[in-house]
């Protein structure tokens, strides 16, 4: 297919790539400066309304700079509310100000969503010291398999490790409830006794998490040894989630591509979830990229309003893709008596249409008590709307919508094996008309 803007115009040669498919993205430079600085992986310098927390993470880790031995601190707050940010900002400027002193200082960071069992953990730390830029060169190499070995010797092996560099080696465990969750304490356990072995260098740990529940699963003496120093993050509020926003959307974007109201909002409502900055950032940067693929010129709060509503969609959706085969089958239930322009509808009305696409899918027919649980379960999980509404002398009766589109969650239900698109697409919609009266 020819591209007509490619061939509009002047004199001048229109530069054309390839087949034309990507030539209108070539010319859209209106919206943004520099998206990059909107991800989650981008560092900024400066992290406003976290001086304080940064403040005392600092006071905590000095004692390396005079090689001695920091506390062991427990970080807590909410998701997006600025802790890795913080420990990662503090940890590269000790390692910076021991540098200068010419003191040896690590700062190890491991995700331990990722790196989840205590094998895994130490095999990281001792790749992670090998890796380190300033190792001397006669400090003995060692490169422990990220498997296989006993988890004795991947230990003694990091104890000689650690030994042989000396100073203080700070290790952060990021999500450190993933870490317990899925290997116990274990490792932290030998983790706190590591000093104790070690003549010539220090270890002191970091534990982040936004779900402290996971202290149950401690031993009273990892707990205690762990949260030597503890630190809460509080949730941003509005106004601070706006300054955050100012702040990188300087860098992000071109010179007034922003309605007045884009920072407001995103803030506004990222504020109302729970102050979480990541949520403003995601906000804001696909509020960008809608306005972009628009081809428009400026972000406008509309746009704002459509990209909180595509994140709630790819949450939902993901959440949907993991539900159970039978709700899976109540909500296609539910879809259909949509499909019959019944926006509205009963526990009743949907298990009467339930009953005929769980024969069709051949699963077991509920009954209808569990089918009324499951869709509790949905209104829960925030898939459908419902409210109690009473009906005089029929009593009271709950009536469910949805919010949202349903094509997304349509789609996702067909991804589920058990659902045959064709076969569903058999079922006689017109024996329910009697529902629509
Ligand atoms: N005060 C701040 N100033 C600028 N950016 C911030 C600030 N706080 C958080 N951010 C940004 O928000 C995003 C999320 O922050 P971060 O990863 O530090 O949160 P977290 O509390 O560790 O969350 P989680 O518990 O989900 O890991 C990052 O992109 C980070 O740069």
């Amino acid at each position: 297919m020819e591209n007509e803007s490619a061939q509009v115009s002047s004199d001048k040669p229109v530069r054309r790539l390839a087949g034309g498919l990507f030539d209108k993205y070539l010319n859209n430079k209106g919206i943004f400066k520099n998206r990059e600085v909107l991800r989650h992986s981008h560092r900024p310098h400066t992290l406003p309304h976290r001086k304080d927390q940064i403040d005392s993470i600092a006071s905590i880790l000095a004692p390396a700079i005079r090689n001695e031995t920091p506390s062991n601190i427990l970080i807590y707050g909410k998701t997006g509310t600025g802790k890795t940010a913080s420990v990662k900002y503090v940890g590269s400027e000790l390692e910076s100000a021991c540098r200068e002193m010419g003191k040896a200082c690590n700062v190890i960071h491991l995700n331990c969503e990722l790196i989840d069992t205590q094998y895994r953990v130490l095999a990281q730390i001792a790749n992670e010291l090998e890796n380190i830029d300033n190792k001397p060169s006669d400090k003995p190499r060692t490169s422990i398999p990220m498997t296989g070995w006993p988890t004795d010797q991947v230990y003694a092996e990091l104890r000689n490790l650690v030994e042989a560099m000396g100073g203080v080696n700070v290790i952060v465990l990021d999500e450190i409830d993933k870490l317990v969750k899925k290997s116990g304490d274990e490792t932290l356990y030998n983790l706190t006794r590591f000093n104790s072995e070690l003549k010539n260098a220090k270890i002191s740990m970091i534990g982040i998490s936004n779900d402290l529940r996971f202290t149950n699963f401690l031993d009273p003496r990892v707990l205690s040894s762990l949260s030597e120093e503890e630190l809460v993050f509080p949730p941003y509020n509005a106004p601070q989630l706006c300054d955050i926003l100012q702040q990188r959307a300087d860098v992000a974007f071109m010179e007034k591509v922003l309605d007045d109201g884009v920072i407001p909002l995103c803030a506004a409502l990222a504020a109302q979830e729970h102050g979480d900055a990541r949520r403003a950032l995601d906000l804001l940067r696909i509020s960008g990229e809608l306005a972009e693929r628009e081809n428009s010129q400026k972000v406008s709060e509309m746009n704002v309003k459509m990209a909180q509503q595509k994140i709630e969609t790819d949450s939902m959706i993901v959440c949907i893709s993991s539900l159970p085969t039978q709700s899976k089958a109540v909500l296609y239930s539910m879809l259909l008596l949509v499909d019959l322009n019944k926006q509205l509808f009963t526990t009743g009305e949907v298990a009467q249409v339930y009953r005929d696409v769980a024969h069709v899918i051949d699963l077991d027919v509920l009954t209808h008590r569990r089918i009324a649980d499951l869709i509790s379960e949905l209104t829960m999980l925030g898939v459908i709307n419902s409210r109690v509404v009473s009906r005089g002398r029929y009593g009271r009766t709950k009536e469910m919508w949805f919010s949202t589109g349903t094509a997304g969650i349509k789609e996702t239900i067909f991804k589920d094996d058990r659902f045959i698109e064709e076969d569903l697409a058999k079922m006689d919609l017109s024996r329910y008309r009697a529902l629509l009266r």
